[in-house]
Parts: C-alpha cells; sequence; structure tokens
C-alpha cells in the first residue's frame, strides 16, 4: 500500500488540528459503559497536546441519521476523556457554524474542544463536499485517528481529506501496522479462527484469508452450514441454504492451497434458544433433527486450543458460541484463554471477539485488540479504507 503521511510529518505547534477519532462507544442512561476507544485515541490526544496543537476532536456516536438525537450527544464521552487526561476538554453542542468557530478562534495552544456527533449532520454519511470543506475550514491540519470508522467513506473521516493536508493518528498508524504485517509478512504457522452468526458477512474475509493462512479455523453459527453441506443434519442450528455450495468451495479450495482447514467434531445443543434450554454433548455428525447447535463442545475445544498453542500468530473475530448465554460461552471462553496462553502473537478483530476477550478478562493478554469491527473486517479482506486512500501521500 502507498505511504501515508503521519502526524510526526508535520509541525504541529500552534496549528488548528482537526483529529476524527472513533468515539462510537456503549453507552447506558447517558454514561459511558466501555471507554476503550477513549482511551485507545489518548496517545495521540497527548501527543498533540505535547506538541502544541490546538486539538478539535470530531466523532460519531449510533446511527442518528442525519438529525440531531439527544441520546447520542458526545458530551459524556468529552467528560470521560477529560477524566482519562486529567485536563478539561470543552464539549461543544454543534460541530461546524459560527458559535464553534468563535470557541476556536479563543483557543490556547494544548487546549481540547469536542465537537458535537458529525452524523447530526445529513451530509456526514453522504460524504458531502460542503460538509466537508465547511469541517475544514476550523482547522490547519486533518489528523484521522478513528480506525473504527476507516471503512466509512464521510464527511469527516474522507471528504475533509481533500481540503487539508491529511495524516494519519498513533492509533490508525498501529492498527494498521499490525494487521497490515500479519497479513503480509506473517510468522507462520498462521491460523485464523473465523466464527460468528452467518457465513454471508464473513465470504470476503474467508476467501481472503485462505490464500494467507496455514490453519483456518471455524466456529460458531456459521460452522452449521459447512456441517450441512459436508452432507450432515444439523436440525435447527442456524444454516444459509443458499451458501451450501459456497462453504463446499472453500473447503475444496483450502485443499487446493494446501490450508488446514478446521470445523468442529463436536457441538453443544439445546431444545431451543433460551439460556434455560435442555442442553447436551453430541458429534458433530449426530446432531438430533429437532436440536439446534448454539457452542462447540469439548472435543473441538481442544482440538482448536492444540492449533492455536502451536501457532506463531493467531488473528480471531467473532465467537464460538452463543457466548452471551453462560450454558452456551464454554468455546469462546475457551478459545479466548488458549490464545491468553499461547506464546504466538494474538490479534482479536474488533467487535464481538473484543468484547468476549474483555468478558473473560484476558484482555490484558492479547497482544492486540483491534478498536475496529466492520473495518478490521474489511481489512482483512483485502479491501482499501476510504479513511486511509484519502489521506496525503507521502
Ligand atoms: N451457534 C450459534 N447459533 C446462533 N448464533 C450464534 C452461534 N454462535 C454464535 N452466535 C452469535 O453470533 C453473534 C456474533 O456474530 P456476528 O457475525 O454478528 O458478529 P461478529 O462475528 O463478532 O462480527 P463483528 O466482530 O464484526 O461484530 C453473537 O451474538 C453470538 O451469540
Ligand atoms: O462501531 C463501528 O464499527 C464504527 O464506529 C462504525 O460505525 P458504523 O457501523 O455506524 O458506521
Amino acid at each position: 500500500m502507498q505511504q501515508k503521511m503521519t502526524m510526526k510529518d508535520l509541525d504541529l505547534k500552534g496549528k488548528r488540528v482537526f483529529c476524527r477519532v472513533d468515539f462510537n462507544v456503549p453507552m447506558s442512561d447517558g454514561k459511558v459503559t466501555d471507554d476503550t476507544r477513549i482511551r485507545a485515541a489518548v496517545p495521540t490526544i497527548e501527543y498533540l497536546v505535547n506538541q502544541g496543537a490546538k486539538v478539535i476532536l470530531a466523532s460519531h456516536l449510533g446511527r442518528p441519521k442525519g438529525q440531531v438525537n439527544e441520546e447520542m450527544r458526545l458530551a459524556a464521552t468529552g467528560f470521560r476523556l477529560g477524566e482519562l487526561l486529567h485536563k478539561e476538554v470543552k464539549s461543544l453542542d454543534e460541530s461546524i457554524g459560527e458559535k464553534v468557530e468563535q470557541d476556536i478562534s479563543t483557543m490556547q495552544e494544548g487546549d481540547i474542544i469536542l465537537l458535537e456527533n458529525v452524523r447530526f449532520h445529513e451530509g456526514e454519511e453522504k460524504n458531502d463536499d460542503k460538509l466537508a470543506q465547511a469541517f475544514a475550514s476550523l482547522a490547519d491540519v486533518f489528523v484521522n485517528d478513528a480506525f473504527g470508522a476507516a471503512h466509512r467513506a464521510h464527511a469527516s473521516t474522507a471528504g475533509i481529506a481533500s481540503h487539508l493536508p491529511a495524516v494519519s493518528g498513533l492509533l490508525l498508524e498501529k492498527e494498521l501496522e499490525v494487521l497490515g504485517k500479519a497479513l503480509s509478512e506473517p510468522e507462520r504457522p498462521f491460523t485464523a479462527i473465523i466464527g460468528g452468526a452467518k457465513v454471508k458477512d464473513k465470504i470476503g474475509v474467508i476467501d481472503h484469508l485462505l490464500d494467507k493462512v496455514d490453519n483456518l479455523i471455524i466456529g460458531g453459527g456459521l460452522s452449521y452450514t459447512f456441517i450441512k453441506a459436508q452432507g450432515y443434519e444439523i436440525g435447527n442450528s442456524l444454516v444459509e441454504e443458499d451458501k451450501l455450495d459456497l462453504a463446499n468451495s472453500f473447503i475444496e479450495k483450502a485443499k487446493q492451497k494446501g490450508v488446514k482447514f478446521y470445523l468442529p467434531v463436536d457441538a453443544t445443543v439445546a431444545n431451543e434458544f433460551s439460556k434455560d434450554a435442555e442442553t447436551k454433548s453430541v458429534k458433530i455428525t449426530e446432531i438430533p433433527a429437532d436440536w439446534m447447535g448454539l457452542d462447540i463442545g469439548p472435543e473441538t475445544v481442544a482440538l482448536y486450543a492444540d492449533v492455536i498453542k502451536n501457532s506463531k500468530l493467531i488473528i480471531w473475530n467473532g465467537p464460538m458460541g452463543v457466548f452471551e448465554m453462560p450454558a452456551f460461552e464454554n468455546g469462546t471462553k475457551s478459545v479466548a484463554q488458549a490464545m491468553a496462553e499461547t506464546s504466538g502473537y494474538t490479534v482479536i478483530g474488533g467487535g464481538d471477539s473484543a468484547a468476549a476477550v474483555e468478558k473473560f478478562h484476558v484482555a490484558e493478554q492479547m497482544d492486540h485488540i483491534s478498536t475496529g469491527g466492520g473495518a478490521s473486517l474489511e481489512f482483512m479482506e483485502g479491501k482499501d479504507l476510504p479513511g486511509v486512500s484519502a489521506l496525503t501521500n507521502k
């Protein structure tokens, strides 16, 4: 990929910096319930402050569809950031306009302002150039540190970059470096673990990874489409009937490429989709007709843990079962523990897997947890990320 300019390539002293972050964090009752993404942005913000920049932060929160939504205001994230930095963060209730310009005009070096949710404007998600210009007019430099939103071509992630010198922040740089290095010059054996609910969401990832990995491990709801494609009964388990041929074509591609393709050998099945369901462990070829597979079974756990232990690099995206319910958490929990124990380099591809390693208290033991769900998936599919492509070339 073309090298992009970074913050370190510019003299930022006294400059107004429009810094796009991803503060799209879980909230409840107006409070931030998981501040991982805010903490991940701190190094960039501290760097800007230490350089004497005037820091203008911008983010989206939720999907307010171009309208002001009281529940999606960013002030609570600004408050949390202030606590983390031990410094005042002034949260505004607009992201463009005269009042914002006035507030920025009185900023001193090292001051921090957090603009209001950029998605309150319709033009944001449309990548409207007028809005991009309005954002750009507030600043001298654009820093993109929002890896989580880098797969979106929006006014504050991509459009603005054509109006200002546009450089990457430390988090964006680190995410690209770790994920990029993993995919371009992996240490081997290289294992990818793909789970989650739907084959359709992971087609691109599985296809792309089959060109790169030594082992591909499949778990979660999407396994059953593969098991059915191999001719077995899967009862009421999740299945995508129109993806059976595709599933078999992946197994075939793996054979041709010499990639070891691992499917569950047993499952924890339930008589209904409920936390209080009756459950049992069965061989994957013996799922009763009116039961459903909701987790990988103990033999599969042992098999997968062994592959993880013997790998030098492991990328994980998507849970092994319905880990939100204690009866079906064992597969995801055990894979998380195996990831924590391996001496290989471990990368968590954001989203639910990141939530799972937090839930099972092994986040600290992972080498890299991506702050991007969709963004890390698209990156692993080999797609260009608009928020990165738009940055100024070196
Ligand atoms: N066997 C299964 N049957 C039904 N649902 C399952 C099964 N295994 C896992 N799931 C569910 O899959 C969901 C996660 O899958 P999904 O594809 O939506 O997210 P993901 O893979 O984590 O993607 P991202 O990381 O981008 O958020 C979880 O809520 C989990 O309960
Ligand atoms: O949470 C995310 O994956 C990013 O913040 C992007 O959010 P979006 O899917 O609403 O664009």
